[in-house]
């Protein structure tokens, strides 16, 4: 027998020592590299006797998440946002260890998951819960979703199966379904009501944090704010905490208290979200916010333009994973060509004309690319004197020859592979302007001996 008082109760009757605003996982240094062979051709060798079996040529790493460290607050809602295939899903199915880690360490209420074995693994499992973006594929469509809202328990050991019932009937009201419909099969459901009958079963183990990923993107936006104020209640009553995955800006707004961003398996940015939408401060979540992705090299810096593709995370660029899109990138100050060592002596003015030439080259964007036109799109004044000059002249030459290939080779190691955002990968802790939590910003506007001379 399950009563309503059990049902709110349960959770404080867990031995659960961390107190509201504690750190309920403490996620540090988490990677996750796939192995990527190189394809079917690849994966063949023919020799004299014929085909030998498979091989693995030339394995390549998928770098999905590299090195992030956040915590999750014990009662908040921890927004996670990035564009598709930036290493979400994989940040959360490594962290509830449904995939093996390949480094870092993931402490759940002080006891890192990581070193589990996995039976201990199982038990814990009842305290992270997952909910997925596609309410269809994941219910059973010949299970009734009574049946299915009890499965967990079941699988956990909790009540004898009439307290199941009671506790699934129960749960389904409080996920704002009729308990009547019990014996009822997914098919007669709406995505909406799937999604809640996916929650139901998360909370039918009383977990402490659910990783929602995407719950809230298959469904009409009518529906997705009910499913969101849902998910809020759900929140208040049960003490529960949230890692709530979504490329949608706006629906983390709505739910979230801090917020992550995330590019190419970084963070590159988290604060509290007044913080990040007031103040943002990484050139990618200023571009994410604005959402103007107008692929126009020549601009030179306004807020939120965002041009080039998403490198490949088989191959990330070294240092910022941004700075191949990122308008801001900083100005290298000196050459270091063998043992000596080069001052270019740019004013900010001909670093971002010359940033701007170097990204017309790196995206073949102009329909021309003779030495007068390019010197009219982009050095009205002429090129800039001394040891930077030089390198704009090799590459106006090069590039009006029809070799652009070289010319961006040649603007990659003279001028980008200079800049340390090329060189190091930033972390910085910024000033909060909104709200208390810690603000960071993986950024090297932030490092305040450069950026301060060069910006
Ligand atoms: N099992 C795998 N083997 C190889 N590469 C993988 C595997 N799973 C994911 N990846 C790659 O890792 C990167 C991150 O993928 P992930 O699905 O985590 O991104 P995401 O931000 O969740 O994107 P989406 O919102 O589209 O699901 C992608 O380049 C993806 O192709």
């Amino acid at each position: 027998m399950v009563t309503e008082t059990d049902m709110t109760t349960y959770q404080n009757s867990q031995p659960d020592e961390i107190a509201y605003g504690e750190p309920l996982m403490e996620v540090a240094n988490l990677t996750k590299h796939f192995t990527q062979s190189d394809g079917v051709l690849g994966s063949f060798e023919l020799n004299t006797d014929g085909y030998v079996p498979p091989v693995r040529r030339n394995p390549r790493k998928v770098e999905a998440v590299d090195d992030v460290s956040f915590e999750i607050l014990k009662g908040e809602t921890l927004g996670l946002v990035g564009e598709s295939g930036c290493g979400k899903s994989t940040l959360a199915r490594t962290i509830l260890r449904l995939i093996e880690p390949t480094d870092g360490s993931i402490r759940f209420k002080g006891t890192d998951l990581a070193d589990m074995s996995s039976g201990t693994l199982r038990k814990k499992r009842q305290e992270i819960q997952i909910i997925f973006q596609d309410p269809q594929s994941s219910l059973n469509p010949r299970m009734k979703i009574g049946r299915i809202v009890e499965e967990p328990m079941k699988a956990h050991g909790l009540y004898d199966s009439e307290g199941r019932e009671e506790r699934a009937k129960e749960l389904l009201k409080k996920v704002g379904l009729d308990p009547q419909h019990y014996n009822r099969y997914p098919h007669a459901f709406s995505g909406g009501q799937r999604q809640r009958v996916n929650l139901a079963r998360a909370l039918s183990v009383n977990p402490d944090l659910i990783v929602c990923d995407e719950p809230v993107s298959a469904l009409d936006v009518s529906i997705q704010a009910q499913v969101l104020n849902t998910l809020q209640e759900l929140q208040d009553e049960f003490g529960l905490t949230y890692l709530f995955i979504t490329h949608d800006l706006s629906v983390i707004r709505h739910i979230s208290d801090r917020v992550a961003v995330m590019y190419l398996g970084k963070l590159v940015e988290i604060a509290d979200k007044a913080e990040l939408f007031e103040n943002p401060q990484h050139p990618y979540t200023k571009a994410l916010l604005d959402s103007i992705p107008i692929p126009d090299p020549r601009n030179s810096g306004t807020r939120g333009v965002l041009p080039g593709d998403v490198p490949s995370p088989l191959n990330p660029p070294s240092g910022c994973r941004f700075r191949t899109r990122c308008l801001r990138l900083m100005k290298p100050d000196r050459y270091a060509n063998g043992d000596e060592t080069i001052e270019y002596g740019m004013t900010k003015n001909e670093w971002e004309q010359i940033r701007a030439f170097i990204r017309s080259i790196s995206y073949r964007s102009l329909e021309q690319y003779d030495r007068d036109f390019l010197g009219d799109q982009f050095f009205e004044d002429g090129v800039p004197d001394g040891t930077a000059g030089q390198f704009v002249s090799e590459a106006l030459s090069l590039a009006d020859d029809e070799r652009l290939d070289e010319a961006e080779a040649l603007l990659e190691e003279r001028f980008i592979n200079q800049s340390i955002c090329a060189r190091e990968d930033p972390y910085y802790e910024v000033k909060t302007e909104y709200g208390t939590s810690t603000h960071i910003a993986a950024c090297h506007l932030h490092n305040k001996n450069v950026a301060q001379e060069t910006d």
